[in-house]
């Protein structure tokens, strides 16, 4: 690869059926919302309207033919959007149910501009008692962006009710009881087959619990003005490979190994030689020129024996490091380094370098104990690391990983990678942190995170700076991960993502046999 400098647009709006990479919190969307409104003067029962619309269109899409419809309400906008979508269903002759949770005098606004529009169409409201016995397919309308608090009581119970039941669900804006901004889930929440979402991508949609409770997300920004936009910095932005791989172009007819740098792998104390071992052989499939492994001298010599184009030396001591860094553009710490006296050595004799840096693993483990700030490194911990580098616990790192990964750059510097499903990628806290899409639950096996090193420490010496690489890095990863889960997901093993590096990152499509 030829690694590029590209300043990648960030759009709020769709281009064609694809969704936008712009995500906002739900304060930010009530913003746009209210912009719409009030600067352009679209009534907010229009932008109902077309919300209810557009999810009624993709309901018919989607579900050609289904007749009987159960749509929950709730007592916000969210059930507003409800309403239009049972009285344009009602209206094409489907026979839809209508229950409300909440009290229907409580609805207010548009939303209650709606509920009248539906019960003059002929449309009856029931309160709810529990599901109908069969429905083709049922609308959550229940709650929305409006969320605050956890989901209890009769909405807890129609909530769990949707998820005993067999038919498919379609969530409007977002599946209630998910959080829009961290993508927890708030007591219970509905998961939905479609989710679509109007205005603007909340970031809960693709954080935390997100991906495991929206099924599709279909998006729609409702014909809203792009100006309306441009008062909007967007919290996040959503990054996949097919957008990261605009960096890498042809690689120069001129190019020799030294041109995509060399990059030396620390790690690797007695028995975790394989973590080493995997992460250097990442970094040549993810085109790393030159790959030199450091490590412990029990394996050096056998080390290289399968791989034979690695290079590998045997490190006694922290002074043994020295030649080989002199001769490095990179360095990628931590995997299998240990925290035992050898691996603590190596750690401190790293930290005064002036080299772009990848630290993982037992690195980050050291680097709890001793905490520090640094300005050229990229950090990839996973929960259980992000935990020890906050001195908390996983449980708290999940429930917000957006303020996790905000408050380890923040201490720790540099660029920060929260990996997990929908890894986070925070650099400069002023800016939007990025949020990889891609990748599946087949990656979480052993070595799978030292793959990743490998990937980022290639990008970084083919050129790329710390935040291009970590985004581009996590990217390759994931996209790598997804090919070799046409295989199927379980069983999948860190190698499969290794062999997936090199069609994915020179974008050869895959062939009949790997589906
Ligand atoms: N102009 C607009 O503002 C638009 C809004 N739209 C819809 O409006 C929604 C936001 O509407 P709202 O701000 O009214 O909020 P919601 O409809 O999400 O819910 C707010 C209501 O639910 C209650 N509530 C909150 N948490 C609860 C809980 N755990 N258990 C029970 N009740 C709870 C609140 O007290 C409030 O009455 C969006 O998600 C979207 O669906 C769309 O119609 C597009 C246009
Ligand atoms: N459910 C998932 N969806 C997407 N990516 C995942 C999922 N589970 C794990 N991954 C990715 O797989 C990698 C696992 O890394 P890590 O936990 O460090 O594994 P190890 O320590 O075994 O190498 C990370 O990049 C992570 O983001
Ligand atoms: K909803």
């Amino acid at each position: 690869m030829n690694a590029e400098r590209l300043t990648i647009p960030i759009n709020p709006m769709p281009d064609s059926d694809r969704l936008p990479h712009a995500l906002y919190r739900a304060e930010q969307v009530r913003n746009l919302d209210r912009c719409a409104i009030a600067q352009y003067g679209i009534p907010g029962i229009e932008l109902m309207n077309r919300a209810g619309e557009v999810a009624y269109r993709i309901l018919r899409e989607r579900w050609p033919d289904a007749r009987d419809l159960t749509v929950l309400v709730g007592v916000g906008n969210n059930g507003g959007d409800g309403y239009v979508i049972a009285r344009l269903a009602r209206a094409e002759g489907l026979a839809v149910r209508l229950l409300q949770l909440g009290d229907p005098q409580r609805v207010t606004g548009d939303a209650a501009i709606s509920r009248d529009a539906w019960r003059d169409a002929g449309g009856t409201i029931e309160p709810y008692r529990g599901l109908p016995r069969r429905s083709d397919v049922l609308v959550d309308a229940l709650l929305g962006t409006g969320l605050e608090r956890p989901v209890e009581g009769l909405w807890a119970e129609a909530i769990q009710a949707l998820d005993r039941q067999r038919a498919p669900v379609l969530a409007v804006d977002i599946p209630s009881g998910l959080h829009a901004d961290t993508g927890r889930v708030m007591g219970v929440a509905v998961r939905a087959d479609v989710t679509v979402s109007f205005i603007g991508l909340k970031q809960g949609l693709f954080i935390g619990a997100g991906p495991e409770y929206c099924g599709e997300i279909r998006f729609s920004a409702l014909s809203i003005p792009a100006r309306v936009y441009a008062g909007e910095v967007a919290s996040a932005r959503r990054i996949d490979w097919d957008q990261q791989a605009a960096r890498f172009g042809r690689r120069p007819r001129t190019a020799h190994k030294g041109t995509f740098g060399h990059l030396l792998v620390i790690g690797g104390a007695p028995g975790l030689s394989g973590a080493v071992r995997l992460a250097g052989e990442a970094a040549l499939r993810a085109g790393a020129g030159l790959v030199t492994i450091a490590t412990h001298p029990a394996h050096s010599a056998w080390l290289n024996l399968s791989r034979p184009e690695l290079m590998v030396s045997a490190v006694e001591t922290s002074a043994d490091l020295d030649p080989l860094i002199a001769r490095a553009d990179v360095v990628a710490i931590g995997p299998g380094l240990g925290r035992e006296a050898w691996g603590r050595d190596l750690w401190e004799s790293v930290l005064g370098l002036d080299l772009p840096m990848v630290v993982d693993a037992d690195a980050l483990n050291l680097l709890a104990e001793s905490p520090r700030s640094g300005s050229d490194w990229v950090l990839t911990p996973h929960p259980g690391e992000a935990a020890r580098l906050l001195g908390t616990d996983i449980a708290a790192i999940e429930q917000d990983r957006p303020a996790a990964v905000h408050a380890l750059q923040g201490r720790y510097g540099g660029v920060v990678v929260l990996k997990g499903a929908g890894t986070l990628i925070r650099s400069d806290p002023l800016r939007p942190f990025a949020v990889c899409s891609d990748g599946n639950p087949g990656m979480a096996t052993a070595g799978s995170g030292d793959v990743l090193t490998g990937v980022i420490g290639a990008l970084r010496a083919q050129g790329l700076d710390a935040e291009d690489a970590a985004c581009a890095g996590v990217c390759l990863h994931a996209a790598a991960g997804d090919r070799a889960a046409r295989m199927g997901e379980r069983g999948l093993v860190a190698g499969d993502i290794i062999a997936a590096l090199r069609p994915v990152a020179n974008r050869v499509p895959a062939l009949q046999e790997d589906s």
